[in-house]
């Protein structure tokens, strides 16, 4: 009898191809964007400027950057039935469902969604890019009774999505902790919901098919789900003074606790150094001490007692809640960034394709003889 082959469960471990997008490298604990570092992205450049590099694999010229930002601010208001198709939803929609379904009428009102030259997949890319914060905004405004805000071409990407969203201008700091966000969550290698995207494109289908398959993949709570998860763990706490008492209770009935842990990283995910600052002066800025310490108590608890540390998802939670973004619309923040990743990615899969089809190893019942109908 042959020997059984080894199984990698969850591919854990496992190099699958090459990628020249970003390099997680846990033992350094950084991650370059295009060989750039994330933290220096996210303190010097616009989400526009990252967006490009992650596309192209250099930052763009000026003339490049002001052209992409004219295109960008012209596409962003959605298509008559891109808004239906949202007011056709019920409002207890997952937002998740709501932005998976709008992205899916994008690509098919796109006549050329199926030319997969990598010119329209770039002009594909930036239309989305443009299009999702237009979703994102109006999904939680709806949600909440109120009207849909259109798109402000004075405004960068940024100051706009908060426009579109609260319908007022954001103050300064609260633009940069939500660019840093944007920055930070825009692409991290392999992961779940990337790898998804490429599964799809390896099949030679469309950029927009490979983008609604990765939004699903971002729904689970083990993935871009935990940010919204982490909310309502601080929800469940309630207080500070609670927040042993909740840890000790949840670790014994074996929980996972959201926004800690990571496949890849084992020492800290490095990205949350950069997005607990912005988090602190988010905190700060609207005067929440008490989510701080909770925040801070939780982080010492799973250290003590698991030596497990949070992921990006756990300080992009408590940010983008004091923000004034409702819990549920935190994975859709996750998709307006991750679209560059994604895209990046379906590009760079189909640049040197090979159809991604694994091989499991059966082990149900033995060939046996169909009894007579
Ligand atoms: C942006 C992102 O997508 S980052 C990830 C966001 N996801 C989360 O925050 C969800 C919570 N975290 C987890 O579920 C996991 O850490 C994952 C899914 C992210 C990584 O999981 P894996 O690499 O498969 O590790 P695995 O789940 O096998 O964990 C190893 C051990 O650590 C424990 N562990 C890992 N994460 C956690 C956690 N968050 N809470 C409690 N225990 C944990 C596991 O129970 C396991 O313990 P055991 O060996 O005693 O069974
Ligand atoms: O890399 C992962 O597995 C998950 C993650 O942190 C991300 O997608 O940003």
């Amino acid at each position: 009898m042959s020997e059984a082959p080894e199984i990698y469960k969850g591919l854990a471990g496992v190099p699958v191809d090459y990628t020249a997008i970003s390099r997680v490298n846990p033992d350094t604990n950084t991650l370059l964007y295009r060989g750039y570092p994330v933290q220096d992205l996210a303190a010097q450049r616009s989400f526009e400027e990252v967006a490009w590099l992650l596309w192209y694999g250099e930052l763009p010229t000026p003339e490049q950057l002001d052209a992409f930002v004219e295109t960008e601010r012209s596409e962003r208001a959605l298509a008559a039935n891109v808004r239906r198709s949202i007011d056709d939803l019920p409002v207890t929609s997952h937002p998740m469902d709501v932005v998976r379904t709008a992205v899916s009428v994008i690509g098919a009102n796109d006549p050329d969604a199926e030319d997969n030259d990598p010119e329209q997949n770039l002009r594909k890319s930036k239309l989305l890019f443009a299009q999702l914060p237009a979703i994102v905004a109006y999904d939680q405004r709806r949600r909440q009774g109120l009207p849909l805000i259109e798109p402000r071409d004075d405004l960068d990407y940024s100051r706009n999505f908060l426009w579109m969203t609260f319908g007022e201008e954001a103050p300064e700091d609260v633009v940069t902790a939500f660019r840093v966000s944007m920055v930070l969550y825009a692409e991290h290698s392999f992961n779940a919901s990337t790898f998804t995207a490429r599964v799809v494109a390896s099949t030679l289908s469309d950029l927009y098919s490979s983008v609604v398959a990765a939004i699903g993949a971002l729904k689970g709570p083990l993935h871009g789900g935990a940010n919204e998860a982490v909310m309502r763990t601080f929800g469940e706490i309630g207080t500070p003074d609670n927040v042993d008492a909740w840890l000790e209770d949840a670790l014994a009935r074996k929980a996972k606790i959201m926004g800690f842990g990571h496949r890849v990283y084992k020492n800290g995910d490095s990205r949350v150094p950069t997005m607990r600052a912005s988090m602190v002066k988010m905190l700060e800025h609207y005067d929440r001490p008490d989510l701080l310490e909770m925040y801070e108590k939780l982080e010492a608890g799973m250290g003590e007692k698991k030596n497990i540390k949070p992921n990006l998802d756990y300080p992009a939670g408590p940010t983008y809640h004091v923000m004034g973004f409702e819990t549920e619309t935190f994975t859709p923040l996750f998709v307006a960034s991750r679209i560059t990743g994604w895209t990046a990615h379906v590009m760079e899969q189909l640049a040197a394709n090979a159809l991604i089809r694994p091989l499991a190893v059966y082990n149900g019942v033995d060939q046996r003889e169909l009894p007579e109908a």
